[in-house]
């Protein structure tokens, strides 16, 4: 499990560990592994370290300081360094160790730092780090910009512009290849918009471990998952193995539902019982002869009873929201077992906030538009800060959201956000969502738990997805997906993880 940590978390920690230590330890440790990575990237890319040449942007604090530090490393292995000050101020020691290593130091000034940061072989965004507040000011927003025409960008501990506690960004941000973050990952690395602003991040150990409080943001990872799915025993047959009722799919939307099932299918249920009006159950029968169906045409007085029993329930996808649609809704959030609720699903609850009041768990699946409709706040403020929006649903509406987007967010209260790290610009297409709520059922009807099956459930469908992408394979050239090619990948994303 890779964890996270707000900027103040991060802060108590090291302030929590540099008492035990004399000064200058850690920024001496941070220094050593930003240096060893940079290091590493000019051999890469320039074949060696001696007469390469180093941008440092500097910024007037402690982030600043790092990348000084560590430019002097780089210059005692014969790199050309140059330090661009963005502030009146720079770390004084690290000011004086660079100048002692043979480094430059210059102020800032646009035509030159725009020079300097083209003709080097490595830019080191040395603007702020944790300390940073609100979007960056100038000069430091005009080098970010000009960080966009780097050959290579490292970042020090975040990318500057990128808010270390969520991941927003207000304004111009560094967009580095390399981010190598000190002591332990912030939020904003994980989460979009300030995930995709990080490139791949690296870790530098500097003995924070044993200060750090319960992480704020966790996310899954491949062994994580193959921990929590269930797998079948050899005394297991489909009813313990979990049976999802599936309510979903109209006369207007019948793939919608064709879709819903195949997720569950093919994410492992034990059986699936689908319930619709006629044409969606003709559609699912034909497709998926494994699936149980009820035609339900509106007038039944107990449509649950009609279903017949299941462990978990999945509603909503194409399911419409008129009267009759709304009348389902309640009564299958009126059972006591688990219910994912998605698509139409969130819309009526939108509308109907009592449908959402019960004992029993319950997962929602919104996008920042639906949580928008949910919540009653505009959905740029939420697609804004997405992190706290998430957190804020799950406690007041009492369930778990799992918040849809460029990174998918799992909140439940009390929980630390699972932010989701699997999954590809190629997702956004028709459908996908319905496979998802199918996934999530399934997982629920063999019995995780709500906040397990949500973020155990958004791994295995981008994992699937990434894998339909690569026509099998875990990387290499990419090509279109459709919906059902994410379902039909599910199999082979459990077999790998
Ligand atoms: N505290 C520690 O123990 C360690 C800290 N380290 C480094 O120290 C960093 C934190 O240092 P600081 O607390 O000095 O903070 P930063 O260096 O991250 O940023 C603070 C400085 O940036 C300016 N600033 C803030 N927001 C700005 C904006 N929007 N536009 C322009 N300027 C802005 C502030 O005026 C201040 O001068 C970490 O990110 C990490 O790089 C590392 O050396 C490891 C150890
Ligand atoms: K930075």
């Amino acid at each position: 499990m890779r964890t996270a940590y707000t900027s103040d978390q991060i802060r108590a920690a090291e302030a929590a560990l540099m008492a035990r230590l004399p000064e200058g330890t850690l920024m001496a440790r941070a220094a050593a592994g930003l240096a060893s990575v940079c290091a590493g990237m000019l051999t890469a890319s320039a074949g060696k370290v001696y007469g390469s040449r180093v941008t440092l942007l500097i910024g007037s604090g402690d982030n600043g300081g790092d990348a000084l530090y560590a430019g002097a490393r780089l210059a005692r292995r014969g790199a050309r360094v140059v330090a661009v000050l963005a502030g009146s101020r720079a770390h004084p020691g690290g000011r004086a160790a660079l100048l002692g290593a043979g480094g430059r130091v210059v102020a800032y000034e646009e035509a030159l730092a725009r020079d300097l940061i083209i003709e080097a072989d490595l830019v080191v965004d040395g603007l702020v780090g944790i300390g940073g507040a609100g979007a960056l000011r100038e000069p430091y927003a005009t080098l970010a910009r000009l960080c966009a025409d780097a050959h290579r960008v490292v970042a020090v501990d975040v990318p500057s512009g990128v808010d270390a506690s969520s991941g927003r960004v207000d304004g111009p941000a560094v967009r580095a290849h390399v981010t190598v973050t000190f002591g332990a990952y912030k939020n904003g690395l994980l989460i979009d918009p300030g995930a995709s602003h990080a490139g791949r991040v690296e870790l530098v150990d500097i003995g924070l471990g044993p200060y750090l409080p319960d992480p704020d943001v966790v996310a899954l990872t491949g062994p994580d998952v193959a921990d929590l799915l269930p797998r079948p025993i050899e005394e297991t047959d489909k009813y313990r193995r979990g049976v999802v009722g599936i309510v979903a799919g109209s006369d207007r939307f019948t793939g919608a539902a064709v879709l819903c099932v195949a997720g569950a299918l093919r994410a492992g249920v034990g059986m699936v019982r689908f319930a619709s009006t006629a044409e969606p159950v003709r559609y699912v029968r034909t497709r998926w002869p494994e699936a149980v169906t009820t035609v339900l045409d509106g007038t039944e007085p107990d449509p649950v009873g009609k279903i017949g029993r299941v462990q978990a329930w999945v509603l909503g996808p194409g399911m419409g929201t008129d009267e009759r649609a709304h009348a389902l809704a309640r009564a299958v959030l009126a059972t006591d077992e688990p219910v994912i609720v998605d698509a139409d699903g969130v819309t009526l609850a939108a509308r109907d906030p009592s449908l959402l009041r019960r004992s029993a768990p319950t997962v929602i699946t919104p996008h920042a538009g639906e949580l928008s409709r949910l919540l009653g706040v505009p959905r740029d403020r939420i697609e804004a800060r997405k992190l706290e929006h998430a957190r804020r649903a799950a406690a007041e509406l009492g369930v778990t959201v799992l918040l849809k987007g460029m990174t998918t967010l799992v909140a439940e209260e009390d929980r630390p956000v699972r932010v989701n790290t699997t999954g590809t610009p190629w997702l956004a297409t028709g459908g996908t969502g319905d496979v998802l709520s199918g996934i999530i059922g399934a997982l629920l009807s063999a019995g995780l738990p709500g906040y397990e099956a949500a973020s155990c459930g958004a791994y295995l469908h981008g994992r699937a997805a990434l894998l339909a992408v690569h026509g099998g394979a875990e990387a290499g050239a990419e090509g279109p997906i459709a919906a059902l090619d994410v379902a039909e990948a599910l199999p082979e994303a459990i077999r790998t993880l």
